[in-house]
């Protein structure tokens, strides 16, 4: 496999240099995809402060939780530039959603690189995001052997069927996808591939990103609402499920999209083998027990409308001012996680090998601690 990320056709997260000479003051401005607006509209907006930036991220203008981490330090970047105090940046940023830990680990290397020049930290931004691009397409190798290779899966006379919730692709990632990513090289390897969408309710990550994604890249599949799970495994419609994860505790249980653990359940009662994929800088290990893990709570208005504004008597799937209960995301423990945890290192079902592997010596250490499924 060539070690070099393959281009992709748009980069949701990206720091646009402006024309003209170069100084030690940072020029350029972040540009976002709106992913709000997709799958109908491709439309970038432009950012040259950091309270925008947490904006936005809180609006889900940007989302996916190495995404959100890129343009968190791009965000920080922004701040120190306008001689805003790194501290205040720091904290503004990191409040914009709490339960991915990708983005206070981002902000972390970036605050805590100490007092040096904007024009250094956004080197530092520029290096993390890339960094993170490249540990994606080695996930996705790792994932796609390890599928290839679980007895399992082996099925000659017709397609190999995925399972993926929410979305993990090059939008959630700002380069080649995670659980996605592993889908994309799966594909490479073994075309004969449909990948069952989950719409992902409240704001059909599924349906609107996923399906847009696997669309450009020519990989066959098939849109289901997030209640037809139970019935596709009980049907043996599924071969395999992957996910990503917004945080993976000491304790290996997985912080993910509202929905997972309700797949991961139906996975387990039906032996289908779930795969979660999440570079290590997903990995928490100071947070030690799944329970720990503080869950995201959104606007009313996304479950009642899903275009996420304000609903109206006419917009309003349900009476106006019904209660409403919007969690953004849950958590799977590790018993249920039956395929592995794949990362840049390899999968977590052989820990030996992730530690020969582990690119950094801190790394090593943090992962003797992580207790790791099946290990
Ligand atoms: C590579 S993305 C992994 C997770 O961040 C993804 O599965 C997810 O839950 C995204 O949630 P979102 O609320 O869209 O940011």
């Amino acid at each position: 496999m060539d070690s070099a990320l393959p281009p992709e056709p748009y980069w949701p997260v990206e720091w646009v240099e402006d024309a003209g000479r170069q100084s030690h003051v940072p020029r350029g401005q972040l540009r976002l995809l709106d992913q709000r607006q997709l799958p109908h509209r491709t439309v970038y907006e432009t950012y040259t402060d950091h309270a925008a930036v947490a904006q936005a991220i809180r609006d889900m203008v940007v989302r996916g939780a190495p995404a959100i981490g890129a343009a968190g330090a791009y965000g920080y970047v922004l701040g120190v530039r306008n001689g805003i105090p790194r501290e205040q940046v720091y904290v503004q940023l990191l409040q914009s959603r709490p339960t991915a830990v990708n983005l206070e680990w981002a902000l972390r290397q970036l605050h805590e690189a100490g007092n040096i020049a904007a024009d250094k930290l956004l080197h530092k931004a520029h290096a993390l995001l890339e960094r993170e691009r490249r540990h994606n397409w080695a996930m996705a190798e790792h994932g796609a052997q390890a599928i290839l290779g679980d007895a399992r899966l082996r099925v000659a006379d017709r397609p190999l069927r995925v399972l993926h919730h929410c979305n993990t692709g090059a939008l959630a990632t700002a380069g080649w996808g995670t659980a996605l990513g592993v889908v994309r090289r799966l594909h490479q390897l073994h075309p004969h591939l449909l990948v069952h969408v989950n719409e992902t309710r409240p704001r059909l990550q599924g349906a609107r990103l996923t399906c847009w994604e696997l669309g450009q890249w020519g990989i066959p599949h098939r849109l289901q609402v997030d209640g037809a799970v139970a019935h596709l495994m009980s049907t043996g419609q599924v071969d395999a499920v992957l996910v990503g994860a917004d945080r993976v505790t000491a304790d290996a249980s997985v912080a993910n999209k509202i929905g997972t653990l309700t797949v991961a359940v139906c996975a387990a009662h039906y032996g289908v083998p779930l795969y979660v994929c999440a570079p290590l800088s997903t990995v928490d290990v100071q947070t030690v027990r799944g329970a720990d893990i503080r869950i995201e709570e959104r606007d009313a208005a996304e479950v009642v409308n899903p275009h996420g504004s304000a609903p109206d008597s006419r917009s309003s799937f349900a009476p106006v001012g019904t209660p409403v209960y919007n969690p953004a995301f849950d958590v799977t423990p590790a018993a249920l996680i039956t395929g592995g945890i794949v990362t840049e290192c390899g999968v977590a079902r052989h820990l030996e090998r992730l530690h020969q592997n582990a690119e950094h010596s801190g790394m090593a250490e943090q992962l003797a601690r992580w207790k790791v499924p099946g290990a």
